[in-house]
């Protein structure tokens, strides 16, 4: 796949993130110096479009003490909003490399039921497997049988072995089957798939740690990786998850799905500045290469605007 299309995608994707910021910096400049006013009516602007009031301060900071010699007109203007996004972006954006030694690399998938957490593990799979890793999945969210079995169908569909049990079973017995499976097998990657209920934070939390315990006998640097998969169009709400997860989970990097659901795209800027945790992928689609690792600059560009 050429990186045009993906471009063309993320452009698609973005669109109501992009029409949203551009909507609120229109009309905002006109001179070569931007007046405290004008500055403050940017400022506003990113914060309602979801950026943040850390990322907002951050960029009016940076656009105040910049020197517009010729103009600040609106491209001007995207341009220098781009590039303070950016600033933010690159230090979080890390791909999910696989380095684990022993195999398999353990990558637990944690997030809420409906974040698209069953379809990023899948899409995830698809993606190493373009990079010709081995890959099964686990499918450690019991808790729900349709969990279990859409997990079965991705399985099938790409053609990689899947290590599952009944509903209601033991998520870390599965688990343990699992690593055995993977590590006697030689592959590269095992992905798990793990129950998101955090209505019941203690319970999610023993889940968890019971998960850790029993990974932890058989590979003590397992699990290398927790992902959380959250839903750009939860927004703000989005932020609160990573709240709670980091706590109860230890989370050790980001996936944000359905982007192009959402004018709220800008809630990715918000997560990057306010938790500084790797953002290792992002959706825009229910396709399976709709999920493409995290391009700072060219997301940055798409959500100011700079490329339309
Ligand atoms: N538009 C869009 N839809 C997505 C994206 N990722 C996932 N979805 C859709 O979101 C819905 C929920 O995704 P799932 O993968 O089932 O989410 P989940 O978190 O596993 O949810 P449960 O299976 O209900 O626990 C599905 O209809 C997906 O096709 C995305 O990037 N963009």
């Amino acid at each position: 796949m050429s990186s045009d299309t993906w471009s063309d995608r993320l452009l698609g994707g973005l669109r109501k993130t992009q029409e949203r910021l551009s909507g609120n910096l229109a009309g905002l400049v006109g001179a070569n110096r931007l007046s405290d006013e004008q500055l403050d009516d940017i400022e506003d602007a990113l914060i309602a479009s979801d950026l943040g009031p850390r990322a907002a301060a951050r960029i009016r900071e940076r656009l105040a003490s910049g020197r517009f010699e010729k103009g600040l007109d609106e491209a001007t203007l995207r341009e220098a909003v781009a590039e303070e996004i950016a600033a933010i972006l690159r230090p979080v954006a890390r791909p999910l490399d696989i380095v684990a030694f022993p195999r398999p690399q353990v990558i637990l998938v944690i997030g809420v039921n409906g974040s698209g957490k069953t379809t990023t593990i899948a899409k995830l799979a698809h993606l190493f497997q373009e990079l010709d890793y081995s890959v099964m999945l686990a499918a450690g969210d019991t808790f729900r049988a349709a969990a279990i079995g859409q997990l079965r169908v991705w399985a099938e569909r790409l053609g990689v072995p899947i290590v599952s049990g009944a509903e209601g079973g033991d998520p870390a017995s599965i688990v343990f089957d699992a690593v055995k499976q993977a590590t006697d097998a030689g592959t590269d990657v095992l992905i798990v798939d793990t129950a998101g209920r955090l209505q019941n934070k203690r319970e999610l939390m023993d889940e968890l740690a019971k998960i850790r315990r029993v990974l932890g006998r058989l590979n003590p640097e397992a699990p290398h990786d927790v992902v959380l998969v959250l839903d750009a169009t939860n927004g703000q709400n989005a932020l609160q998850q990573i709240e709670i997860f980091r706590e109860v989970a230890g989370v050790t990097g980001l996936v944000m799905t359905k982007l192009d659901g959402t004018a709220r795209g800008g809630v990715l800027v918000a997560a990057a500045e306010q938790y500084g945790l790797p953002i290792h992928a992002i959706g825009v689609g229910e396709k399976i290469d709709d999920l493409r690792p995290f391009d700072p600059d060219l997301v940055a560009k798409v959500i100011a605007g700079v490329f339309r």
